[in-house]
């Protein structure tokens, strides 16, 4: 009796607050080129906020990857969903936006004039635009470029237009930001710098990326996950945990720590 009474006495549990849909979830994918397949039966959820590196040898599917998500090329078989929708529903719905190793700049246009681009192709299709983010000018605050508004990207560095293509593709608040080797073509101190101010954009944004790098140190700075593929054909061969602090500083390339996932890492590419 007592114990009934007892058990009586327990509160219910608080009901647990419903997860947010998953940034990606891809079921057994995998992408063909004719008879060549290019990414087999690649399962992987990617958790919304977070911020994933990839790696993997030349070839091994990192681009396709992202060219998959984002609805550039179908799953010859298998599933890919976007925040809950098929590629095609996320990309009408602007739930992504993709930045190359090249800023893809209009030479004519001034950066204010190319981060505002795509509200105007927006606007001019007919498609609905969020409201209320951050305006043209603010973006290129956040990637530290106030003052150069007017500047044509010929009369800027290729970091600064870099900054203008990651400004663009914030511009319609995309949910998911789709990086393959952003600062792949620059200096080491440019990238360096660009990588803090990512990581920065990514805490205040809680935009989840998924980062294409060659770089492992890159890798590991940015990451919170690694996914290393491994080729022919491309599979996922291991995700790896980055349980290293944030804000990450640069110094944070010096400690132990740093170097122990950096040499597990390259380890790891060595036998994929
Ligand atoms: N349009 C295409 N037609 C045929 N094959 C393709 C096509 N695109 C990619 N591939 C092949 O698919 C494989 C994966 O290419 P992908 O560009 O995704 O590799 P990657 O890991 O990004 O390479 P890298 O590190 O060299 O940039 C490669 O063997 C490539 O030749």
């Amino acid at each position: 009796m007592a114990v009934a009474q007892k058990l009586t006495a327990i509160e219910p549990a608080a009901p647990a607050a419903p997860r947010p849909p998953a940034a990606a979830i891809l079921r057994n994918a995998s992408v063909r080129f004719g008879s060549f397949t290019a990414i087999q039966d690649l399962s992987l959820e990617i958790e919304a906020g977070a911020f994933y590196t990839i790696l993997g040898p030349s070839g091994c599917g990192k681009s396709t990857l992202l060219r998959l998500v984002s609805d550039l090329i179908p799953a010859a078989s298998g599933e890919v969903e976007i925040l809950g929708k098929s590629t095609e529903e996320a990309r009408l719905a602007r739930e992504f936006a993709f930045v190359f190793q090249d800023a893809t700049l209009l030479p004519w246009r001034t950066a204010l004039q190319n981060v505002e681009l795509p509200l105007e192709i927006g606007r001019k299709r007919g498609v609905a635009v969020k409201p209320s983010g951050r305006s043209a000018r603010e973006l290129l605050e956040l990637v530290g470029l106030k003052g150069r508004e007017d500047a044509l990207p010929h009369e800027l560095s290729g970091g600064m237009r870099q900054r203008v293509a990651i400004a663009r593709a914030l511009i319609c608040q995309p949910k998911l930001l789709l990086m393959d080797e952003p600062f792949g073509a620059l200096d080491e101190m440019t990238r360096d710098h660009l990588n803090l101010q990512l990581l920065q954009i990514w805490e205040e944004t809680s935009t989840t990326i998924l980062f294409v790098t060659h770089s492992i140190p890159e890798a590991v700075f940015l990451g919170q996950k690694v996914l290393m593929l491994r080729a022919h054909p491309g599979r996922l061969r291991e995700v790896v945990d980055i349980d290293l602090p944030f804000p990450r500083t640069i110094k944070q390339r010096e400690t132990p720590e740093f170097m122990r996932y950096a040499g597990y890492l390259r380890e790891l590419l060595e036998t994929c």
